[in-house]
């Protein structure tokens, strides 16, 4: 059997796979995470227009809500995707015939997921009546931590409005900074997780610690269920994923003793005693390869916000929750991608409208009001590490700031400017220097003040015609003339009227919290392929700030060189360090070492990608992308140059259907 996996071994980070001639074994590209794979649909998004780049994204989060279909996996973790009706059976290399079992991949209403959502419910509802010894806990990093927060202080007001006592909390890898800023290195440190877990949770006899990480690869939550395993008299653990558990990263943690996989290993044995929860149905690939904000963020809310909200509903009626709730709850959010992408023109303009302005360096501004401002504020927060580009160029802005946000350190204004996030920061530090190259975009509901959204409106329109509107109306609901007029563009989302009892109005602001989502993620990752920063449906130019980065960075220079890891890891290292010969002693050093400088650097991996195509120096690699920074070309020129290898995409294409 040829080990594809990363295996724990002394010499470090080098990645086990077969040697160059068998790259392409189906063996490889099936141990490759869900997570982190390309998707097919989004293969040619770099070179799609505004309209067919939303049509993509929808494709892309429609797989979501996909049923069970044949998909298989052995139980050596050979995840095949199988399109035919009878099981295919894929003997293992050196394995007996009839030895291997396929189990079939867990999607979002498998029967089995519904199963441990209900059990998870049992243990919500038995916290939630004893707020005062017990909590529950929602941590992340990035993104999921950002959701992390979002959810805690949502379902805290959800506790408020029934005069309850708050019983969520929520931890983020970085602290309240990360909900703005990217803080990627804090995701590499297990310990850095059980300190904040053991702090937020001081004194309590029951808690329930709910850890998410998309790819099963985080660290810092591995640190997390770790500590919680080691106490499950107070702790009940829950993961929450999309991956299969064979498929969990399997690289040894820096300073610790454990890999993650291993971490939900054990997790899956005690999982057998109800004492801890694995929800990991896979939701398939990215739209852009990797970039677990999109569908794995959406995944997150359409899980937990049904879990969560069922619990509280079964609370307050005194009734049992059952899988047919949970599932009807998650059913209801496929009427939102509907109602979403039925607005996909309105959508596309709004791409359209941001690729014009990321290529003129204009920027981006989201003015939200009330969780909708949270939407725009963690979209924009996510286009630094996934694009590569400055906080400035997209930012988010709420109705009354922190105030609003309700975050447990308060006011972080005086951080800098980044951290200024009230629409009074933004009329006096942004305003006065938006011009039409400048993007802005409303985001509110008829409930929020109209006239204040009026004569905000009105003082933007003397800077910029490109003044759109993003607006969530119940049914009978409609946006005012004066109103239409402001604005370039009004994109209006009309939602049914909610009939049930309290949780449904909560109900319906995640929904529109989530289609907020989905269109600004559209118009994030939209305006950046329209500005040439993705290669096919890669960031190529990543900025390399932690131990994922740095065997995504790795992985795309194999992906596009097909020369070994080994060797694209070396030209990686020569590009961050800037040298042409590498010395033991950097080879051998810690991967924390590299990342920490890399994230003081610009274009190493494009930089590593002409070092790998060109034979050249570091030095004439690096004014080459100075000179000519579009990747698209440096690529090509390679990949086609006469007696070269395939295209990338020639490649792709073969090792898709190898997969087939
Ligand atoms: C699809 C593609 O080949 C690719 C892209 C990314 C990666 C990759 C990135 C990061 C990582 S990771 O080590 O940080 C990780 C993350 C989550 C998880 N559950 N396990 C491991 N692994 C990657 N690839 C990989 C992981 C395990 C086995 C074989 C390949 N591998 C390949 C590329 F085209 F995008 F390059
Ligand atoms: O949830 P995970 O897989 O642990 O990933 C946590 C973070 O790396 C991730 O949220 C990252 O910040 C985003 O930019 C991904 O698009």
């Amino acid at each position: 059997m040829i080990n594809t996996m990363f295996v724990p071994q002394k010499q470090k980070h080098i990645m086990e796979t077969p040697d160059m001639g068998k790259w392409e074994l189906a063996g490889y590209e099936a141990a490759l995470p869900v997570t982190e794979k390309s998707n097919p649909i989004t293969r040619e998004i770099d070179k799609a227009d505004p309209v067919q780049i939303v049509h993509l994204l929808k494709e892309c989060d429609a797989e979501i809500f996909q049923e069970e279909d044949d998909t298989l996996v052995n139980y050596k973790g050979r995840y095949t995707e199988t399109r035919t009706s009878e099981p295919q059976l894929e003997v293992e290399i050196g394995q007996r015939e009839g030895e291997t079992s396929h189990r079939k991949v867990k999607r979002l209403y498998s029967a089995s997921v519904l199963q441990t959502m209900m059990d998870v419910t049992k243990k919500v509802e038995a916290i939630l009546k004893d707020p005062e010894h017990s909590l529950i806990i929602l941590s992340g990093c990035g993104t999921s931590g950002r959701l992390a927060f979002l959810l805690a202080t949502s379902f805290n007001k959800l506790l408020k409005g029934l005069h309850k006592n708050p019983s969520y909390a929520y931890i983020i890898a970085g602290g309240d900074k990360a909900i703005l800023t990217s803080q990627e290195a804090s995701e590499d440190n297990p310990h850095l997780g059980a300190e904040a877990l053991k702090r937020v949770c001081a004194g309590k006899k029951k808690v329930l610690f709910i850890g998410i990480s998309c790819g099963l690869s985080a660290p810092f939550i591995a640190g997390q269920l770790d500590f919680c395993l080691n106490n499950l008299d107070v702790f009940t653990p829950v993961l929450v994923g999309f991956n299969p558990v064979n498929m969990a990263r399997n690289e040894i943690i820096e300073g610790w003793h454990l890999t993650f996989r291993q971490v939900a290993e054990k997790m899956e044995e005690v999982q057998e005693t109800r004492r801890a929860f694995i929800l990991n149905p896979a939701v398939g690939p990215e739209g852009i390869s990797g970039s677990s904000r999109m569908k794995g963020g959406s995944a997150t809310k359409i899980i937990l916000e049904s879990l969560l909200l069922a619990a509280h509903k079964a609370t307050s009626n005194n009734k049992e929750v059952t899988a047919k709730n949970l599932l009807d709850w998650m059913k209801t959010y496929e009427k939102v991608h509907k109602i979403t992408y039925s607005q996909g023109k309105m959508i596309a303009a709004m791409v359209k409208q941001a690729g014009t302005s990321l290529e003129k360096m204009g920027r981006i501004y989201y003015i939200g009001w009330q969780t909708l401002g949270v939407m725009g504020i963690i979209d924009a927060s996510e286009c630094v590490p996934t694009f590569g580009t400055d906080f400035s160029d997209v930012r988010g802005f709420i109705n009354k700031g922190y105030k609003e946000m309700a975050n447990r350190e308060g006011d972080l204004t005086s951080r800098g400017p980044e951290f200024e996030i009230s629409h009074e920061d933004f009329m006096m530090n942004v305003l006065p220097d938006v011009t039409e190259n400048d993007t802005v975009v409303f985001i509110f509901t008829l409930d929020d003040d109209l006239l204040e959204i009026e004569k905000l409106a009105n003082q933007v329109k003397n800077k910029t015609p490109n003044l759109h509107a993003i607006s969530h109306v119940t049914t009978g609901q409609y946006v005012s003339a004066n109103i239409k007029k402001t604005f370039a563009s009004v994109m209006s989302m009309t939602w049914p009227i909610v009939f049930f009892e309290y949780e449904g109005f909560f109900l319906q602001k995640f929904q529109r919290e989530l289609s907020t989502k989905w269109i600004l993620n559209a118009i994030s990752t939209g305006g950046h392929i329209l500005k040439g920063k993705i290669y096919f449906n890669h960031m190529i130019d990543l900025k390399v700030s932690n131990s994922k980065l740095f065997r995504r960075a790795v992985a795309i220079l194999q992906r596009f060189t097909s020369r070994s890891p080994i060797i694209c890891q070396e030209a990686l290292l020569k590009s961050i360090y800037e040298t042409d010969d590498l010395s033991d002693e950097i080879r051998n050093v810690e991967i924390s070492t590299h990342t920490t400088l890399a994230a003081t650097k610009f274009k190493v991996v494009p930089t590593a990608l002409v070092l790998l195509t060109r034979n050249c120096s570091v030095a004439e690699a690096m004014s080459r992308i100075q000179a000519k920074p579009v990747v698209r070309e440096t690529i090509d020129r390679y990949l086609t140059a006469p007696g070269r290898k395939r295209t990338a995409d020639q490649i792709e294409m073969q090792r898709d259907e190898e997969n087939e």
